[in-house]
């Protein structure tokens, strides 16, 4: 395995028999989950048909493209930032990403592409999502303008929903390149559908070592996905609502993003599956190691002890040695001949021992060494490990009623009815 967790002075919980009982429960959820075939995202591991349909809708693209431009936020934005900003030596296209409506950034991009070697894929499950609506209405126009609306229609490919929504009416009436997103899988489990795969494939990555890694974690890692669902619960339920994660690598960072919101509206929840009120779900923080250390450190180990700490480290890393300049300095000397990857570990487990003096519960992912076989589990794990947890929770995890009503409230106030 390349991804192991690593327990630390949380270990003893193996050994607790309420530990041990819902572990075994989790493990029947897990099944459970994976069995429905309502819940499309556990089936994504096994199979390479979007992968070969992103290389079809290639094909089929005019030459001389160096540029995608991504239209989608939420899901259909996070996941393919995150492997793209893991793994930007393999890009041989640039990826641009636009998940926001700032007009300044708008503008920025605008300046900045060309649209004859550009693609737009505009990616939305719902196809009514104002922000990748918006964008497209003005990229299509500077697109058309520029190029007339042939070639322009020739840049675009419409991801959404097979069958439902503005945009495949939109893709189908116009003819336009299209993919779909599975109508059994959510937004936020999306990355391993045509919303991550095309936009990553498209540009260099190989995306079949992805959906390789999320096998073998489906097929070998399931105890892994369900200890970290249970842990989850039971800090919550011991008055833990905040869980941290601090991910000791610049790299995977976007991973901790693309896991936020996973977290946050897979287990926030007002009601139950029965119905009842329950207000549920802890809040997910993000801390970058070491960097955070500097700024939020203090108030984890000293504030309140509402928090639960997941910690992320890669063992083997690019190792840049710290030169002896200075060397006879004495307080600098005690670096001599150290790498950075000595100094970041030592940051780590330095942080970790200072929060454990502290009896702050807290456990340790080690990723062996990042690629994208890793990242592929990483995805499914976490998938699967919220999945698991809203089962404990007895909430629906597929779900996001909580974010409608802003939704409607803007397009109200933007004359819409
Ligand atoms: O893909 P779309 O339908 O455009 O949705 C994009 C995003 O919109 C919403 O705000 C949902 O809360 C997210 O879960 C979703 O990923």
């Amino acid at each position: 395995m390349k991804i192991k967790l690593n327990l630390r002075k949380l270990e003893h919980f193996k050994n607790d028999k309420n530990f041990i009982e819902l572990f075994n429960k989790g493990i029947d959820f897990a099944e459970e989950i994976e069995k429905d075939s309502s819940i499309g995202f556990t089936e994504l591991p096994d199979t390479d048909i979007y992968v070969e349909k992103a290389k079809a809708v290639a094909e089929k693209l005019p030459e001389g493209i160096d540029t995608l431009l991504v239209l989608g936020i939420g899901g259909s934005a996070l996941g393919a930032k995150m492997v793209r900003d893991c793994f930007k030596e393999f890009l041989n296209k640039e990826l641009i990403i636009l998940d926001n409506v700032d007009p300044f950034t708008i503008h920025e991009i605008a300046k900045k592409i060309n649209p004859e070697k550009t693609v737009i894929n505009v990616i939305s499950k719902s196809g009514s999502t104002v922000e990748p609506i918006s964008q497209f209405k003005f990229f299509y126009n500077l697109f058309e303008v520029e190029l007339g609306k042939e070639e322009t229609l020739k840049r675009i490919v419409i991801t959404t929903d097979l069958v439902k929504g503005n945009l495949r009416k939109l893709a189908d009436e116009l003819n336009l390149l299209s993919l779909e997103v599975p109508e059994n899988v959510g937004g936020r489990f999306s990355v391993l559908t045509p919303v991550g795969i095309f936009p990553l494939e498209f540009c260099g990555i190989d995306t079949k070592l992805l959906l390789k890694g999320a096998q073998n974690l489906k097929k070998n890692g399931k105890e892994i996905a369900v200890t970290g669902a249970v842990l989850d619960y039971l800090f919550y339920n011991k008055g833990k609502n905040i869980k941290v994660l601090f991910i000791y690598s610049d790299r995977l960072y976007r991973f901790g993003e693309w896991y936020l919101q996973l977290f946050a509206e897979s287990l926030g929840k007002r009601v139950d599956r029965d119905g009842n009120k329950v207000k549920i779900g802890a809040t997910g923080v993000l801390a970058k190691g070491v960097t955070d250390q500097h700024s939020q450190v203090q108030l984890y180990k000293e504030g309140p002890d509402d928090k639960f700490f997941a910690f992320f480290k890669v063992n083997k890393k690019v190792d840049v040695l710290i030169p002896e300049s200075f060397g006879e300095f004495e307080g600098f000397s005690y670096l001599n001949g150290k790498t950075f990857s000595q100094l970041m570990d030592a940051e780590c487990e330095g942080t970790m021992q200072a929060l454990e003096n502290e009896e702050k519960p807290l456990i340790l992912y080690e990723i062996e060494e990042i690629d994208l076989e890793a990242m592929g589990k990483l995805i499914y794990l976490f998938e699967l490990q919220t999945a698991v947890c809203g089962y404990f929770y007895n909430i629906n995890p597929f779900d996001q009623p909580g974010v409608e009503e802003g939704k409607i409230i803007a397009k109200k106030l933007l004359g819409y009815n």
